[in-house]
């Protein structure tokens, strides 16, 4: 990935990201991701009968040292509980930025809300076009889902679509896939 052009004002703007808003220098190492993807993933837990759903998340630059990062699902199976093509499932909604590793490094950080009274962080890596959120803290109300932590990987899957993969541990049940994805650029 190119380093892009800085501005002397500190932000830059990428080579790779055709984003038409600054991408703040810091945030050079995620400028891969900004923009509007879209596609399916599969997901499904110990107990819980697969499903397949639909995803566009949108990652949104700035000029400001984060990310904004919103996200919406819906059910893309045939009807069940309820659900029919197109019902809503989860939403998520944070930030993500970068900030220089001990090591020089780049550590990527990502807050997370959810509407179902959690919230997390994520502390992680980024490595090229990979990211692996591998530490993660996670609050919840008394009456949210009994998760108690959560990985993430996302990378660029022949060289322009962006797949993740999520590992949840919940309802005393070890870490285990619950969902993953591809999907493809819709805007920049
Ligand atoms: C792409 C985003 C997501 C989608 C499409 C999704 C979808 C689903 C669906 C359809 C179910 C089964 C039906 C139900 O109980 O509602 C489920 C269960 C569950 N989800 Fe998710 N989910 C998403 C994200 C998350 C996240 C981020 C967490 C945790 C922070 C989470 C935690 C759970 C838990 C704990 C269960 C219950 C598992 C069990 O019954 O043992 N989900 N999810």
């Amino acid at each position: 990935m190119s380093a892009g052009k800085r501005s002397a004002a500190g932000s830059a703007r990428s080579d790779t990201a055709t984003s038409t808003v600054d991408l703040h220098a810091s945030l050079l190492p995620l400028a891969f991701l900004v923009g509007t993807w879209r596609g399916e993933g599969v997901g499904g837990y110990e107990g819980l009968d697969g499903f397949h759903y639909g995803q566009e998340i949108t990652f949104a630059a700035d000029g400001r040292p984060a990310l904004g990062y919103v996200s919406h699902t819906w059910w893309a199976d045939e009807p069940r509980d309820g659900r029919e093509p197109g019902s809503p499932l989860a939403t998520e909604t944070g930030f993500w930025r970068v900030q220089p590793g001990e090591d020089g490094k780049p550590v990527v950080e990502v807050m997370l809300a959810h509407p179902f009274g959690i919230a997390e962080i994520y502390v992680g890596t980024v490595t090229g076009t990979r990211i692996d959120l591998d530490h993660n803290v996670l609050i919840r109300t008394a009456t949210a889902r009994d998760v108690t932590r959560s990985v993430r990987l996302y990378g660029l899957v022949e060289g322009c679509d962006l797949a993740y993969a999520i590992d949840m541990e919940a309802e005393g049940k070890p870490m285990q896939s619950h969902l993953s994805a591809r999907l493809h650029r819709v805007s920049d």
